[in-house]
């Protein structure tokens, strides 16, 4: 056989044999091989059966194919004019036109008319009492920006966009698809594009405004807050993918909505939380002592140090939005020129003047997840901030796992860690397994649409999809807990409280005043005093708390059916049966033993 060298081919076009004396594989697998080990020794693995066997009969090709792509044989191209994802000596931004056709291709002509109802959907489940904690995960692709689409050459192009809207299945009643295709150059020195399918309840294109995604997402957690339960929507996601935008454009519609409704009183805080650090961006108190977070021995969240804005009207909520909008750009530029470090958190409270009970509506602007590759450049306090936000970051994402989880039938015994973070621990409501205040969760996943952020979009939106739990797939099944309070009426209510203590309340339909059984779970015990006296009001709270962490602590078999205290005493008593069964059996035996020996 020829030396490879001496077959040495100088230049992409010469001395390639067509048809060589080492026509033979084994020839033309040494030749090859040699070609790694002085081109690309790191790609030297490739040289493998397969390869040999994918190449039959065309293995000059293969070896043109190679000069161009690492250069002629002993004179590598410096890694640096290679392209990502194994181009020649083009990148990724030379093939811009071919990719963005191919891109073009996976996008649907024409998308079904979209289901306006997925969070309203999930709040049924709720009502039903079966679940008290639902989430709908959302993504978002936002727009090229002017100056991006200015840029010449890069790799400054759309890659990721809306697909498919899915057939609906009984575990899965409304999907929408987010496609990211990874640009590559394939070993011919083609472009090609690898798609990549995530599954979100919605999946929002650069077309849509805030005004839409308000409309489909957070109106819902309007009702939510007005009727005395808690409604979050929190956007999350690289720097610059579009976070402020959306939260900002949310809490304007928010200034816009049915939030103020005679008889009830709203209030709007404004904070900003860095791990443990936590600012008033509204304090008017320049000399303000320092925030704080904490959780009260009968598990309510106090929060001390917080300036609380009572807005008369939709003017007066939108001044104070926009004063804390102002803070927080302005606190972003002194650091960064475009970035958030912080989490920003919107919150409105709306009391009902009669019943006392008080709805939340948390508006979440997350701090920007930030890659190695990001925060290469950081000093070692931005590198402190960057991992106080990527701590949080997953801290959360860990609570919304294990709450999603605990959702699935037969999943018991899930610990949700919301106290390790004062964000988590703030909205704790959110992910207390059966917490009597009903929540609802929009997490909405912001990506930047461009080729050069395209892995990091990919890694946000594979871990952001399967926190999405599909509507009624849940504890779905879960069979109604008639003894928690949270599932009454409020004719339950009255009829329960009458057969617990008779006369001794007088006059029942005043003392639960119209309260569902989980308005009456979420209220004060000051506010049972005065219903019901000291004395009896006192006893009506302590019993309604006996009877919360009762069925908190009910355990369930995996059919999602409960078990009661007669089923626990019959499973005890099966149990000694068994054991005092054991034992008879061993003294008959044992006695046998004592009478052979
Ligand atoms: N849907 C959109 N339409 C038009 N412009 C947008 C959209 N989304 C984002 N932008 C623009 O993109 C830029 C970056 O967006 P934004 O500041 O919201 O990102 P971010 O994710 O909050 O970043 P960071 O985490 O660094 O704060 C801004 O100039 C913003 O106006």
């Amino acid at each position: 056989m020829e030396d490879p060298q001496t077959l040495n081919a100088t230049g992409a076009d010469e001395n390639v044999p067509c048809n060589p004396d080492v026509a033979d594989s084994e020839a033309w697998r040494l030749k090859i091989f040699e070609y790694y080990k002085t081109n690309q020794p790191s790609k030297i693995k490739m040289v493998n059966s397969k390869m040999m066997e994918k190449w039959a009969g065309k293995y000059d090709v293969l070896y043109q194919n190679l000069i161009k792509k690492y250069g002629p044989l002993g004179k590598p191209l410096p890694v640096s004019s290679l392209a990502p994802g194994g181009g020649g000596k083009k990148s990724i931004g030379d093939f811009k036109d071919s990719i963005v056709k191919l891109v073009a291709k996976a996008v649907p002509e024409h998308l079904p008319e979209r289901n306006v109802g997925v969070v309203k959907a999930k709040a049924e489940v709720q009502a039903n009492g079966l679940e008290t904690s639902t989430f709908t995960v959302c993504s978002r692709v936002r727009p090229i920006l002017p100056h991006e689409l200015e840029q010449e050459g890069g790799e400054n192009f759309a890659v990721v966009v809306p697909g498919q809207r899915i057939d609906p299945t009984p575990s899965k009643p409304y999907t929408e698809e987010m496609l990211a295709c990874t640009p590559k150059v394939g070993i011919t020195g083609k472009p090609k594009v690898e798609t990549s399918r995530f599954e979100f309840d919605y999946a929002f294109g650069p077309d849509s405004t805030n005004s839409d995604i308000y409309k489909l997402t957070t109106e819902p957690l309007v009702e939510r807050c007005l009727n005395g339960q808690c409604g979050v929507i929190f956007a999350y996601g690289q720097t610059g993918s579009g976070k402020t935008h959306t939260m900002n454009g949310i809490m304007d519609e928010l200034c816009e909505s049915d939030i103020f409704k005679e008889g009830s009183e709203v209030d709007f805080t404004y904070l900003e939380m860095l791990g443990a650090d936590i600012k008033d961006c509204l304090a008017t108190d320049p000399k303000a002592k320092p925030v704080a977070i904490g959780e009260a021995l009968d598990g309510r969240i106090l929060t001390r140090n917080v300036s609380v804005h009572p807005c008369a009207d939709s003017s007066a909520l939108k001044a104070l939005v926009s004063r804390a909008k102002s803070l927080r750009a302005t606190a972003a530029t002194e650091k960064n020129a475009a970035s958030s470090r912080a989490h920003g958190i919107g919150i409105i409270s709306c009391k009902d003047v009669e019943t006392g009970v008080t709805g939340k509506l948390y508006v979440i602007d997350l701090a920007g997840s930030e890659s190695a590759k990001d925060s290469k450049k950081h000093d070692s306090k931005r590198m402190a901030e960057t991992k106080q936000i990527n701590l949080s970051l997953s801290n959360l994402k860990e609570c919304i796992r294990a709450r999603t989880m605990a959702s699935e039938p037969g999943m018991g015994g899930i610990h949700v860690p919301y106290r390790r973070n004062k964000l988590t621990l703030l909205i704790k409501d959110v992910f207390e397994i059966g917490c009597p205040r009903i929540c609802s969760t929009v997490v909405m996943t912001n990506v930047s649409p461009l080729a050069s952020d395209v892995a990091h979009s990919c890694n946000t939106l594979k871990y952001s999809g399967p926190l999405r739990v599909a509507v009624g797939k849940g504890k779905g099944n879960l069979q109604k807990d008639e003894e928690d309070p949270a599932n009454w009426t409020v004719q339950e209510a009255e009829a329960r409280i009458t057969d617990a203590f008779g006369s001794e309340v007088g006059d029942v339909k005043a003392f639960v005043g119209g309260l569902s059984g989980v308005q009456l779970c979420s209220l004060p015990e000051k506010d049972y005093l005065v219903r019901g006296g000291n004395e009896v009001g006192k006893k009506v709270y302590l019993w309604m708390w006996a009877l919360i962490s009762d069925a908190k602590t009910r355990r369930r078999r995996d059919d999602g059916t409960i078990i009661t205290k007669e089923d626990e005493e019959k499973e005890r008593l099966e149990l000694i049966r068994q054991k005092e069964e054991k034992a008879a059996l061993w003294a008959e035996r044992e006695k046998h033993l004592r009478k052979e020996f």
